[in-house]
């Protein structure tokens, strides 16, 4: 008889079978800003009336004029709701998009429309003409509170500015404020696509000398011209500015001339501003953009860029410093990073994707990159923001090579 009692003999454990159902896909959401007067309400009219086939929520601050223009269209459908009491919250419009009102950003009210998921593909966040996106951007990315709740519903797409093709270069040369940076070029610099509205009114010119200086603030972002919003809605919607595990068409586009701009007005070809081409830094108004090439990275370089963003994105000093600089010293720049993203490879050929707004940043390996989406020969890292100067670039290529 065996010595083994009973109470010995092992048994099979209930282990908890990895699911080989795939995730349930997040709903993609898009940030509209930009000017005063620009065009976003244009724009969103647009989207919220055309037959263009998405079904797309849009939330804005408030129905205003859209809501009014659409009512005949609108059919108001709210089943709890048959006095239509709150019915200003959601409307269902003809062409299939939800539109959806609240006056705050408040995640509550997200997550009322998040209740009607399967309505709608896309969400559109329209944020009033002043508001700097950072922040809300940071809100839907990273950001441990939001991925325990609607982060599992919801993924940060891109942040789309439209900019007024006529003004919009006066706004961002006057937009300097004695503390800070104005909210113009926050907007550009936070954008991953820029809209280049109202061309029609604008001499072709003005158009290039606009297009050069949104470059300038931000040499990552795609743009294009356009007139009352039109554009493929395509070109906007789904560019999963923010992924992590691929790379995204656009971006490989950025990386390999981050100064082309598309003109939708039936002009086939790019714009190119090839007098920026080579040039690795520059300014507007205290807003600037560093470029920079990235080789190979062995270990130790790969550790020492993470330490190099870590220092720069959540001390606001270079690494060597001892602390950010004396707020007193008015000759002292502050870091402030507003953007960065990158693509670069490690010396075992593996991919890696760079993803960062304000101070949370992640670094992460592309598993299944396709192909077809053509990688710079050279890895790139760019950062948007504050305080970017040729020292910082220099401290940056430092732990690159
Ligand atoms: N000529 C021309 N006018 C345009 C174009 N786009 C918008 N407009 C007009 O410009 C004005 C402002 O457009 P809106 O769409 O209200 O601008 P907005 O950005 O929503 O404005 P705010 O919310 O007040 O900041 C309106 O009278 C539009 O009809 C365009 O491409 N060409």
């Amino acid at each position: 008889m065996s010595d083994i009692e009973d109470d010995d003999v092992p048994t099979l454990i209930d282990a908890e079978v990895p699911s080989t159902e795939p995730p349930e896909p997040t709903v993609p959401l898009t940030i509209i800003c930009g000017f005063l007067g620009a065009g976003k309400s244009t724009l969103i009219r647009r989207i919220l009336t055309e037959k263009h086939g998405y079904r797309i929520a849009v939330i804005m601050n408030e129905f205003g004029d859209t809501a009014d223009i659409e009512a005949k269209a609108i059919n108001v459908a709210s089943p709890d709701d048959p006095l239509g009491e709150t019915s200003e919250e959601f409307l269902e419009l003809a062409n299939g998009c939800l539109c959806c009102s609240i006056k705050d950003l408040g995640i509550a009210a997200i997550e009322k429309l998040m209740q009607r998921k399967g309505a709608f593909d896309h969400i559109l966040l329209e944020t009033t003409g002043l508001a700097d996106p950072g922040p809300i951007a940071s809100m839907f990315w990273h950001n441990e509170e939001f991925a325990m709740g609607l982060g599992r519903d919801i993924h940060l797409d891109g942040v789309l500015c439209v900019v007024d093709a006529v003004f919009g270069l006066s706004q961002m040369e006057e937009d300097k404020k004695i503390e800070g940076l104005g909210e113009s070029l926050r907007q550009v610099a936070g954008a991953d696509v820029v809209l280049v509205n109202k061309i029609d009114l604008a001499s072709p010119e003005d158009v290039e000398n606009l297009e050069d200086a949104i470059s300038q603030v931000n040499p990552a972002a795609t743009i294009h011209r356009t007139v009352k919003g039109e554009i493929d809605l395509g070109l906007i919607m789904g560019i999963d500015a923010y992924s992590t595990d691929k790379i995204p068409l656009t971006k490989a586009e950025n990386f390999v001339d981050a100064t082309d701009s598309v003109c939708n007005e039936g002009c086939a070809e790019s714009h190119h501003h090839s007098h920026h081409k080579g040039s690795h830094h520059y300014e507007m108004r205290g807003i600037s953009s560093l470029q920079v090439s990235c080789p190979p990275l062995d270990p130790v370089h790969f550790d020492q860029l993470d330490a190099w963003i870590r220092t720069v994105l959540w001390e606001c000093r270079l690494p060597g410093q001892d602390s950010k600089p004396d707020q007193s010293d008015k000759t002292a720049t502050t870091i402030e990073v507003l953007r960065c993203k990158g693509i670069f490879t490690r010396h075992t050929g593996d991919v890696y994707v760079l993803q960062g707004v304000r101070n949370m940043y992640e670094i992460s390996k592309v598993e299944d990159h396709d192909s077809n989406v053509g990688l710079p020969d050279e890895g790139k890292l760019v950062f948007i923001g504050k305080g970017l100067t040729e020292q910082v670039r220099g401290s940056l290529e430092k732990v690159l090579r």
